[in-house]
């Protein structure tokens, strides 16, 4: 509780590290009403059932993408892709409309998204950094953050207007049921809830949802392509839980256990988002050492899951540690409680990622598809696991370029 908020300096009226938004918001009653409203309406388990097909749409898509590059014999960049397609399922279950549908937004919310992620890995050293020079970084960045904002708020509300029409026409058809609460309270007089809010918090799901998951496939896919006993034990699994005629689909990833500790594994080794930032609300002891209120908690979630001392051999892409049969040291419930203190790519508490079970969905089918529906021909053989370090998601140093050929001379079938 006592490092359950955030207090990174703010600028007023910006959709990005601005006073509106849910991911700096203090750890209080807008933070609460936001978070309540995410997990019932967009990423809670019961949610994520009722949008299912809509992320089954979008995942045939990009089967179907994938399926043409191979039959012209052309290479894809498998970040574009994944990009892609993680957008196209966030803007879809925000707004009930595919972003694909709206071309040229959608272009534009996904270069936004990267420039948002190029300026964040620059505000948030300066944020995390002690007073006089947060209070800089915003100044530094005073007039980068208002041009982003800018294009933010044009794109944003072109959609969101679009939304509303659409609503208005077709009564509750499509409807996205976080927006029509969202507009609905900003209507209404007596909550705070502005439209800069809604936006600010688009922004904050876009940013927060698609990079990460991006980078997730793309080392999850490399590990998979290094390591070709992996691969075929993969293919095996999925051979025999979803048949060789038909596609993989969400609800088959309960039903394998292997392919999940792979997915896993590869987030232990390489967590696209490796710094947990905190403030402490209020002074207390940590170990015997006196910390004082506002003091910034920063973890490091890459060293902790590679931290000899919890991990065994932690350097080394082992998918079997996760696996439910592999022997426990102590007793069940300690492990499992062990874990959660030291498998921290999601974070952890009240401030931990809302948006984990959807992650899961999203890179489980993207990497399923890939598995299952094609061999690659790597460019140079072998995939160059170089990092890009020093930035606030560890992305892969050189870009996943690949080309997909067929395993099935017919295309699977698809359960939408
Ligand atoms: C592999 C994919 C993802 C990873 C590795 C990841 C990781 C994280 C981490 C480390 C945090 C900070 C947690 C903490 O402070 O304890 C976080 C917060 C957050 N994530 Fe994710 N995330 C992913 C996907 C998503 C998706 C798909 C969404 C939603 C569309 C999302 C939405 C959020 C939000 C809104 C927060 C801020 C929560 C708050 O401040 O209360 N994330 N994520």
């Amino acid at each position: 509780m006592n490092v359950s908020t955030r207090t990174f300096p703010t600028n007023e009226g910006s959709l990005f590290f601005g006073s509106s938004n849910f991911t700096t918001a203090p750890y209080g009653d807008y933070w609460k009403f936001i978070n309540k409203l995410i997990t019932t309406k967009l990423l809670g388990p019961q949610a994520l059932e009722r949008s299912r097909g809509v992320r089954a749409d979008e995942v045939n898509r990009f089967y179907l993408d994938l399926v043409d590059k191979a039959v012209k014999k052309e290479s894809v960049e498998i970040a574009e892709k994944a990009m892609k397609l993680i957008s196209n399922n966030i803007g879809k279950m925000l707004m009930g409309k595919s972003l694909s549908e709206y071309d040229e937004e959608a272009d534009k919310v996904r270069g936004l998204v990267a420039e948002t992620d190029v300026m964040s890995k620059k505000f948030f050293l300066a944020a995390i950094l002690r007073e006089p020079l947060a209070k800089l970084g915003v100044s530094l960045f005073k007039k980068d953050l208002a041009s982003l904002t800018l294009r933010y708020d044009e794109v944003l509300e072109k959609i969101l207007g679009d939304y509303e029409d659409r609503h208005k026409e077709e009564e509750h058809n499509q409807s996205s049921e976080m927006l029509d609460v969202l507009l609905e309270a900003c209507q209404d007089r007596k909550t705070e809830i502005t439209r800069n809010h809604i936006k600010s918090l688009l922004v904050d799901l876009f940013v927060a949802g698609t990079e990460t998951s991006t980078i997730n496939i793309q080392w999850t896919m490399a590990e998979i392509f290094n390591n070709p006993k992996i691969l075929e034990r993969l293919r095996e699994e999925i051979d025999l839980v979803v048949g060789k005629t038909r596609l993989i689909q969400e609800t088959d990833l309960a039903n394998m256990p292997y392919f999940q500790a792979v997915v896993k594994e590869a987030l232990r080794l390489h967590p696209p988002g490796p710094l947990v930032i905190r403030t402490f609300s209020d002074g207390c002891k940590v170990g015997g050492f006196d910390v004082l209120e506002k003091t910034t908690l920063l973890v490091n979630s890459y060293a902790v899951m590679r931290d000899p001392y919890l991990w065994e051999d932690p350097e080394e892409f082992k998918p079997e540690r996760f696996l439910p049969a592999s022997p426990r040291s102590g007793g069940q419930e300690d492990e499992i409680k062990d874990e959660v203190l030291k498998y921290i790519p999601f974070g952890s508490g009240r401030r931990g990622c809302p948006g984990s079970n959807l992650a899961y969905l999203s890179a489980g089918t993207a990497i399923g598809v890939m598995v299952q529906s094609f061999d690659w021909k790597i460019e140079g053989g072998k995939v160059n696991m170089e990092e890009v370090r020093g930035t606030m998601t560890v992305a892969m140093a050189h870009s996943l370029k690949c080309t997909p050929l067929l395993r099935y001379p017919n295309p699977l079938t698809s359960l939408v």
